[in-house]
C-alpha cells in the first residue's frame, strides 16, 4: 500500500498532505489510519520522528468532515509547546474545512481559554492539568460528545513521574462519554503498556513498529567519557567544532535542571555562541518565543530540560548533545530523536562521567545499539579547560543569582529563588567573592608595587645619569 488514497482517505486530506510534502504513509500511518477509521481504539508505538501526529490527525480529520461538530476530538499532551505543534497540525491539514481548534495550556489567560472553549471548537489540544482546571472552575463547555479522545506521548501521561497527570487523568476521564474512540501514541508505549490497556477500552489495535533497535538507523550515537570536571570544556570543544564546520546545523543540548540550563546558557553566550534555553522555570510567553526564535534559526543553539524532550519536530536540528547521561532509557530515546527525523541523518553525543557508565549499559541495553566512542582531540580541550571553568563559576556566583532575581523579580530570600541558588551555593558564592576579592587586592597591591619599583629605578638612572654628568663637567673644568 503505497498512497494515503488506499487507506481510506479522502482526495482532499490527500492533497492537503502532498502540499506538506507528505506523498506516502510511513509504517505507523499505513497500519493505524484504516484501523481507526474502522472505528477501532489504537495504540501505535513507533520511533521518534515517525509520523505518529499525522497518524492520528488523519483520519479524525476525515471523521470530522463527514459529521462536522463541536467538540469533536480532545487531544492531550504532557507540554505546552507540544500542544501547540500537534494544534498545529490540526490547523494545516485541516484548512480546507475551516477548522476551528482551541489550545489549553498552563501559563496562559485563562479567561481567554474558557471563552475559546464555549465558542465549541472542533479539536481542544490540552495539557492536562490547565484543562483540569477549567473543568472544575467552569461549566461553559461540554465534552460529552467527543468522538476521540488521543492521548499523545501516552506513558509519559500515565506515568508517575515529577509531573504526575494521572489526578489530572482521572477528572477529565470523568467528564467524557464512554462511547469513543481512545487513541494511544508514543514512541514508548510498551513500557506502560498495562496502564494504557486499562484506558483504551474496546479491544484496542496495537501496532508496534518492528525494529530490533528502538532508534533510527539514521542516527549516530555517541558518547564521550569525561571526568565530570571537564564535562563543560568538551562541550565548548564539541559546540565550537560543529559551528566552525555546519554553518547551518542547529543544536540541542540537553541538561538535568533549570539551574544548569540557565548557567549553560550563560556560558554559552560569554563564549559567543547563539544560545537560547528552554525549561520550565521561565514564563510561558519566554518559552514559546525562545522556541520560535530556535525554530527560525535566529539563534543556532537550544539549552533545555527534559520539557523538550518529547515530540519537538525542528527539522534542522542535525545534532543532539546530552550535558547529563539520562538516567532513564526511555528519557534517552525521547531526547536522541530531537534529530534524524523523517529519515534525515543526525547525531547525538551524550557526555559520559566515570559515574553514569552503569546508566549507559542500561540504556544501550534498551536500545539494542552499542554507542560509539566520539573522537576528540584532548590537547584542544586542555587547552580551554581553564577557561571554560572560571567562565562557568563566574555565572554560578555572579550572574545566576542576578538572572534569577531581575528576570524573575524574585525576592532574594523567596522559597523558589533558594530552590534555585541552593543555600550551600549562597554560603560559597560569598567565600568565593571574598576570594576573588582578596585575590583583586593583592594583584592591585602587586602591579602598585611594580610601578613603584620601576619609578624608583628610574629615578634611581636618573640620579645616577645627572651625578655622572655633574662629575664629568666637574673634571672638564679642572682640566
Ligand atoms: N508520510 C510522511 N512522509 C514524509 N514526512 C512525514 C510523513 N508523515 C509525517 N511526516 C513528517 O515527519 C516529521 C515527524 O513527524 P512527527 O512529529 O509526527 O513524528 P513522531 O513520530 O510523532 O515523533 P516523536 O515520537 O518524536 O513525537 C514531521 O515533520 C512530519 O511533517
Amino acid at each position: 500500500m503505497d498512497s494515503f488514497l488506499s487507506l481510506g482517505l479522502s482526495e482532499w486530506l490527500v492533497k492537503q498532505c502532498k502540499q506538506l510534502g507528505i506523498n506516502k504513509p510511513t509504517p505507523v500511518q499505513e497500519n493505524c489510519v484504516p484501523a481507526i477509521l474502522e472505528g477501532r481504539d489504537c495504540m501505535g508505538c513507533a520511533k521518534t520522528g515517525s509520523g505518529k501526529t499525522a497518524a492520528f490527525v488523519l483520519p479524525v480529520l476525515q471523521k470530522l468532515s463527514e459529521d462536522p461538530y463541536g467538540i469533536f476530538c480532545l487531544v492531550l499532551t504532557p507540554t505546552r509547546e507540544l500542544a501547540y505543534q500537534i494544534a498545529e497540525q490540526f490547523r494545516v491539514l485541516g484548512k480546507p474545512l475551516g477548522l476551528r481548534d482551541c489550545i489549553i495550556v498552563g501559563g496562559m489567560d485563562m479567561v481567554t481559554q474558557a471563552l475559546e472553549l464555549s465558542n465549541q471548537p472542533h479539536v481542544v489540544v490540552a495539557t492536562p492539568g490547565r484543562l483540569a482546571d477549567h473543568i472544575r472552575s467552569s461549566n461553559t463547555f461540554s465534552m460529552s460528545k467527543i468522538k476521540f479522545l488521543i492521548l499523545d506521548e501516552a506513558d509519559r501521561l500515565l506515568e508517575q513521574g515529577c509531573t504526575d497527570f494521572t489526578k489530572d487523568l482521572e477528572g477529565i476521564l470523568e467528564i467524557l462519554p464512554a462511547k469513543r474512540q481512545t487513541l494511544l501514541f508514543s514512541a514508548t508505549l510498551t513500557d506502560t503498556l498495562h496502564e494504557l490497556k486499562n484506558i483504551a477500552m474496546n479491544k484496542p489495535f496495537f501496532w508496534e513498529s518492528k525494529s530490533e533497535t528502538r532508534t533510527v538507523e539514521e542516527l549516530d550515537q555517541r558518547y564521550i567519557l569525561t571526568p565530570e570536571k571537564v564535562k563543560d570544556a568538551y562541550l565548548i570543544h564539541l559546540i565550537q567544532k560543529f559551528t566552525d564546520e555546519h554553518d547551518d546545523w542547529s543544536l540541542i543540548i540537553f541538561t538535568n535542571t533549570c539551574k544548569n540550563c540557565q548557567i549553560l546558557t550563560m556560558m554559552l553566550r560569554e563564549f559567543n555562541f547563539p544560545t537560547i534555553s528552554l525549561h520550565s522555570m521561565m514564563k510561558q510567553k519566554q518559552r514559546f518565543a525562545n522556541l520560535a526564535k530556535f525554530k527560525a534559526s535566529v539563534y543556532k543553539i537550544l539549552i533545555a530540560t527534559d520539557v523538550a524532550a518529547r515530540g519537538l519536530d525542528i527539522p534542522t536540528v542535525q545534532v543532539v548533545i546530552n550535558h547529563n547521561t539520562p538516567g532513564l532509557p526511555k528519557i534517552y530515546i525521547h531526547r536522541v530523536g530531537r534529530t534524524a527525523r523523517a529519515g534525515r541523518n543526525g547525531v547525538s553525543i551524550t557526555l559520559v562521567t566515570q559515574y553514569d557508565i552503569h546508566l549507559v549499559h542500561s540504556i544501550e541495553e534498551k536500545i539494542q545499539t552499542k554507542l560509539k566512542e566520539y573522537p576528540v582531540e584532548e590537547k584542544e580541550v586542555h587547552k580551554i579547560l581553564t577557561q571554560v571553568n572560571v567562565t562557568r563559576r563566574e555565572c554560578e556566583i555572579v550572574r545566576l543569582p542576578l538572572f534569577f532575581t531581575f528576570q524573575f523579580q524574585l525576592k532574594k530570600n523567596s522559597k523558589i529563588y533558594l530552590q534555585i541558588i541552593e543555600p550551600e551555593l549562597t554560603a560559597k558564592r560569598k567565600a568565593e567573592l571574598e576570594k576573588i576579592k582578596s585575590q583583586k587586592k593583592k594583584f592591585k597591591q602587586k602591579i602598585q608595587e611594580n610601578i613603584q619599583r620601576q619609578k624608583h629605578r628610574q629615578l634611581k638612572k636618573k640620579l645616577t645619569k645627572r651625578k655622572q654628568m655633574k662629575r664629568k663637567k666637574a673634571a672638564q673644568e679642572t682640566a
